[in-house]
């Protein structure tokens, strides 16, 4: 089938490219030039393991295009997707002038000559938005123009997006149009996995109800942790305890510094509104971010409570990104505690194997911090080494390499990545997250 993919960000090209992997064709749309100039001459704008031959391999197959003409996506795809950013407002509210924007540019380029077009949001939106996208697109379209509106929630993970859009746990297809949703199992057909089909309002809210859950199982095991280091107690072994029973399983269930990222954050705080504005407020949800927000500060009185003051201490960072596997550092927990050491007066050697780059363009570390890709060299001469992400090289790394380098052997591990008993016989003075500190 052809497909149009309308915003080539981080959905919009990882789930453009797996569907033209599958043997669809599909156009990717992008208002940003750059964006699609970098694309056009074979340059990946993220890092996303497998991503890069993926796009290679398809675009010389000719599956997959780049264009910033809306126009020619809308003639091109029977199916057109929108996966633009929907992202907070000040209160929480969740900003959907993108979504408005992309129905009336869409409505715009629709003909009655074009035949029925299938309208997808793949972007995470609030209940009833598919109904407004609806109404948008039949007011701005001419007469005559045919088309079904679809909410197909996405649920790839940064990091691993390529294998969870090759092989998701569920597809969600919701609509009230048959001949959309008919149209959409078709397109799923390569894929094998169980389709989920709703109503379109059902399937909006799965998204944040998910993502939600997701945030709440981390929170959960927060607070957890705080209770095991009241009482002695591991919260690794806790975890895999009561992750055992199938019906809570171990995921997700990761204790450390809390959780970032583009999305957890601003889909937890949409849903609080979403709710409220439905007048049912969900104060659950209000205690997910209250926890994930105290864990910073747990972690940084940690901190302060060895090296007893920030200012004049050199500190290691090991971690920029948001989690592993990915150079996105939006609503890192690394770069916030970053921020939080600076602003006391320490000065920061960080490192992080492929989120340097961006963090510096990010631009929100300012004071005394350097950055190297050398994370041994960044332990020289450092009072304490802070772990911020979870990346496999740091769980890796020598412990002994460690001790020798720094000026004093503290370390704080966010990710729970080090085994304390191992620390231990390095020489180290290791704290983590919810287990008995070992000096
Ligand atoms: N990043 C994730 O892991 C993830 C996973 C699932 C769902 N989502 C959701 O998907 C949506 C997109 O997220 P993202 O991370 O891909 O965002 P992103 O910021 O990486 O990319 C969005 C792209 O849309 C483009 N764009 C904006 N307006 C446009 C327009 N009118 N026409 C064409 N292009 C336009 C931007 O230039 C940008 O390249 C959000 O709603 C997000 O919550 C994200
Ligand atoms: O046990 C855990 C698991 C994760 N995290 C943190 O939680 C955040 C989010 O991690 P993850 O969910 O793996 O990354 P995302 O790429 O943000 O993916 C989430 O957000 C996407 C956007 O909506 C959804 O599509 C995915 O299903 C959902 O997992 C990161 O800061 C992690 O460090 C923890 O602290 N403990």
């Amino acid at each position: 089938m052809n497909i149009t993919m309308i915003g080539t960000g981080y959905v919009g090209l990882t789930s453009g490219t797996c569907f033209a992997e599958v043997g669809h064709h599909v156009t990717c749309v992008d208002i940003n030039p750059e964006k699609i100039d970098m694309l056009l001459k074979g340059e990946i704008p993220i890092y996303e393991p497998g991503l890069a031959d993926l796009v290679k391999s398809n675009v010389d197959a000719g599956r997959l295009k780049f264009t910033t003409s809306t126009e020619e996506g809308v003639k091109f795809g029977d199916v057109i997707f929108i996966a633009v950013p929907t992202p907070p407002q000040p209160d929480g509210s969740v900003d959907l002038s993108f979504i408005e924007r992309v129905a009336r540019e869409i409505a715009e380029c629709l003909t009655p000559e074009i035949g029925y077009r299938v309208i997808v949001d793949k972007s995470t939106v609030p209940v009833k938005t598919g109904e407004k996208v609806a109404q948008t697109v039949r007011r701005y379209a001419p007469d005559g123009v045919e088309f079904g509106v679809v909410s197909n929630p996405e649920f790839l993970r940064e990091g691993c997006a390529v294998d969870d859009l090759l092989h998701p746990d569920r597809i969600v297809i919701g609509s009230n149009d048959d001949k959309a949703l008919s149209l959409m199992q078709k397109l799923y057909e390569p894929f094998v996995a169980p389709v989920l089909v709703t109503d379109i309002n059902s399937a909006e809210l799965i998204k944040h109800a998910a993502n939600s859950f997701l945030a709440l199982k981390i929170s959960y095991i927060n607070a957890v942790a705080n209770v095991c280091e009241a009482s002695n107690a591991d919260v690794e072994k806790v975890a895999e305890g009561i992750g055992m029973d199938k019906r809570i399983g171990r995921a997700f269930l990761n204790a450390g510094l809390g959780y970032g990222g583009s999305c957890f954050p601003k889909d937890i705080k949409a849903f609080i509104a979403i709710s409220e504005a439905l007048g049912q407020p969900f104060g659950l949800l209000k205690e997910v971010e209250r926890i994930n927000a105290e864990q910073m500060d747990r972690f940084l009185n940690k901190i302060r409570e060895k090296l007893w003051v920030f200012r004049d201490k050199k500190i290691a960072l090991w971690g920029l990104a948001f989690k592993q596997n990915t150079d996105d550092v939006r609503e890192s927990v690394a770069i916030k505690l970053a921020k939080r050491m600076l602003e006391e007066g320490a000065s920061l050697a960080a490192t992080d194997p492929e989120a340097i780059g961006t963090a510096k363009r990010f631009g929100e570390l300012t004071g005394e911090i350097t950055f190297s890709e050398d994370m041994y060299g960044t332990l020289d001469g450092a009072d304490a080494l802070v772990i911020a992400t979870e990346w496999p090289q740091f769980a890796n790394a020598d412990l002994t390499e460690i001790a020798k380098r720094m000026r004093t052997p503290l370390v704080f591990d966010g990710r729970n990545l080090l085994d304390p008993e191992d620390a231990k016989s390095a020489g180290l003075e290791y704290e983590s997250i919810g287990r008995a500190a070992i000096v």
